[in-house]
């Protein structure tokens, strides 16, 4: 059956789920849906793109990093929990730097200074594509509007962003001559990163999501952000690469329901 015919309501009266089936249900999500499955992905990993749709991905992927810092902002904007704020406030230093300590933005800038796009156009995010635009504010509305469980969990695709890092710095280094180690600093650096963030985010939701209704509610979540990240990749497919694809889980042309 599809789950996504079925509403959140229809959850209300079903028992909760234990701490490891909630968990499992997340990574299920991830197993059926995280960007990893995208032919963009696949694409840009494979070595199979030119260094122009590179630049192309690195500009639209800029509006993503600059977007995720707002989104923490957001969040502790709502959070009256002091101990909360104080473990999400790395977070935030983690994109913009703090001190000596440069951040993830500026590790990103430096990759798209190897692929020589200026400084000044791409942050402008006047190259971006509508869709990138669209998607990545979504998210940062999504942790404004949410419950802050459910906002803790969208978040929770960083579960599975080590394995797409890894596989990325790989391939992008064996596969592109344009590309270093040097320009690569961003993604070896999230390996720590997002572990800890997950981990942490995982815990929380696991306390805090008490009814079946919630824990639905987060597992909605991480689909949506799931959307959030394939609506990226889409949109650079669809501009720079054809021919175009349904996503997981989207309407299928002949598709049969039971
Ligand atoms: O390259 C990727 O595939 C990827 C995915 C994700 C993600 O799953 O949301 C993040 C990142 N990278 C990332 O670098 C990052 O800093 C990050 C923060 C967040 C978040 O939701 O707070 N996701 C991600």
């Amino acid at each position: 059956m599809n789950n996504d015919v079925l509403d959140s309501h229809a959850f209300l009266n079903s028992p909760t789920l234990s701490p490891e089936a909630f968990e499992a249900a997340i990574r299920a999500v991830g197993v059926e849906r995280y960007h990893d499955k995208h032919p963009f992905h696949k694409l840009l990993h494979g070595g199979k793109l030119n260094r122009e749709q590179v630049r192309a991905w690195a500009l639209n992927r800029y509006c993503y990093q600059e977007a995720v810092p707002r989104k923490d902002a957001a969040f502790m904007s709502r959070a009256h929990d002091r101990e909360l704020r104080r473990e999400w406030l790395h977070r935030i230093h983690d994109h913009d730097g703090l001190g000596e300590e440069a951040g993830g933005i500026e590790r990103w800038l430096v990759l798209t200074d190897g692929l020589g796009l200026p400084r000044k156009y791409v942050i402008s995010r006047r190259g971006a594509l509508p869709a990138t635009k669209f998607a990545v504010e979504a998210y940062v509305r999504f942790v404004v509007e949410q419950p802050l469980v459910v906002a803790v969990a969208s978040s929770l695709t960083e579960l599975f962003a080590p394995a797409i890092h890894r596989e990325r710095i790989a391939g992008m280094l064996e596969n592109y001559d344009f590309v270093d180690d040097h320009v690569m600093a961003y993604f070896k650096r999230r390996l720590s990163q997002a572990p800890r963030d997950a981990d942490f985010a995982l815990n929380y939701i696991k306390k805090n999501a008490l009814s079946r209704a919630e824990q639905e509610a987060c597992i909605d979540a991480v689909r949506f952000k799931c959307d959030v990240l394939w609506a990226q990749l889409d949109a650079l497919h669809h501009a720079y690469v054809l021919p175009a694809v349904v996503p997981p889980g989207a309407f299928q042309l002949g598709q049969t329901f039971q």
